[in-house]
């Protein structure tokens, strides 16, 4: 049993500062989470405040999902500072399986920035390994687990990162180890931007702890206040409502409710 006890203790009890880059779309709801976890985001993007704002903050989240030239100079500068000041680098790459630019974008970002959490969906991953587009054939959604599982391991250890692969079941490996979570709600993909959200819970959990139990509480936070959230009152509720199951939610329920494989 995975025991969160002691990080959703210091979660609670001190507040970091989040350095989030992310899509407009799902920005408001990324910021509530975190406040409502005693966090501290900062969504701060124009290039000539980023490295500061970065240099301050506890950990910086990168996420691809809208993109522009103005963001694409404010992330440089992000990854920069992160570099230089040894501040912990969480990448979602949204889109890395749409668009040549997204992919080699990600791709240019692995290899040269101390990526610390690789965090995308199933597809997104999957076109990362393979360095290939998902729209130029290959349907991710049949990609087999065990297939996903082995990249999420191989590509941890080719970037020397923690892999995230969110999907129905959620893969996390640092490449030694890898664990495989269970929980959530089909509900959970028809509310856009609960990918995001989830990147903004890892790199809170992730800046206190430097391993996988912290990306596990940190899925399990969504995954369960998922299952507990209404769902029999239409999409708009069963949003609200997941908000408030994670502002609520406390560790002993997490160790309660979660379902996990080591493998
Ligand atoms: N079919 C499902 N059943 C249960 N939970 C799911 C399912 N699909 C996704 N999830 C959960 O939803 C959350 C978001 O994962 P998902 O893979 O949908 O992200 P995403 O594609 O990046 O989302 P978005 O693009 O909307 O931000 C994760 O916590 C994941 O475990
Ligand atoms: C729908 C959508 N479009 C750009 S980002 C985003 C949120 C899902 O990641």
């Amino acid at each position: 049993m995975i025991n969160f006890d002691d990080i959703f203790k210091q979660i609670k009890e001190s507040t970091h500062t989040i350095h989030a880059i992310v899509s407009p779309l799902a920005s408001n709801d990324l910021a509530n989470v975190l406040l409502s976890l005693n966090q501290a985001p900062i969504l701060a993007e124009y290039y000539k405040e980023v490295y500061e704002v970065t240099k301050n903050s506890h950990a910086l989240l990168i996420n691809l999902g809208t993109l522009n030239q103005s963001k694409l100079m404010g992330i440089k500068e992000g990854l920069k500072s992160a570099k230089e000041n040894n501040i912990p680098i969480i990448l979602d790459p949204v889109g890395a399986s749409a668009t040549k630019v997204r992919l080699e974008t990600s791709l240019y970002y692995l290899k040269n920035y101390p990526i610390k959490v690789l965090k995308g969906n199933y597809s997104e991953i999957y076109s990362i390994y393979h360095k290939k587009l998902t729209t130029s054939g290959v349907d991710a959604k049949n990609i087999a687990k065990e297939e996903i599982i082995k990249i999420c391991q191989d590509l941890a250890t080719m970037y020397n990162t923690i892999v995230v692969a969110s999907g129905k079941e959620d893969i996390i490996s640092d490449g030694k180890e890898t664990l495989l979570l269970k929980n959530g709600s089909p509900l959970l993909p028809k509310v856009t931007g609960t990918g995001c959200i989830l990147g903004g819970i890892i790199a809170a959990a992730y800046s206190f702890e430097k391993n996988l139990n912290a990306i596990a509480l940190a899925i399990s936070i969504l995954n369960i206040g998922a299952e507990l959230a209404i769902k029999d009152k239409g999409m708009a509720t069963f949003k609200i409502s997941l908000l408030d199951q994670i502002s609520l939610i406390d560790s002993k329920t997490i160790e309660e409710r979660i379902i996990y494989e080591k493998l």
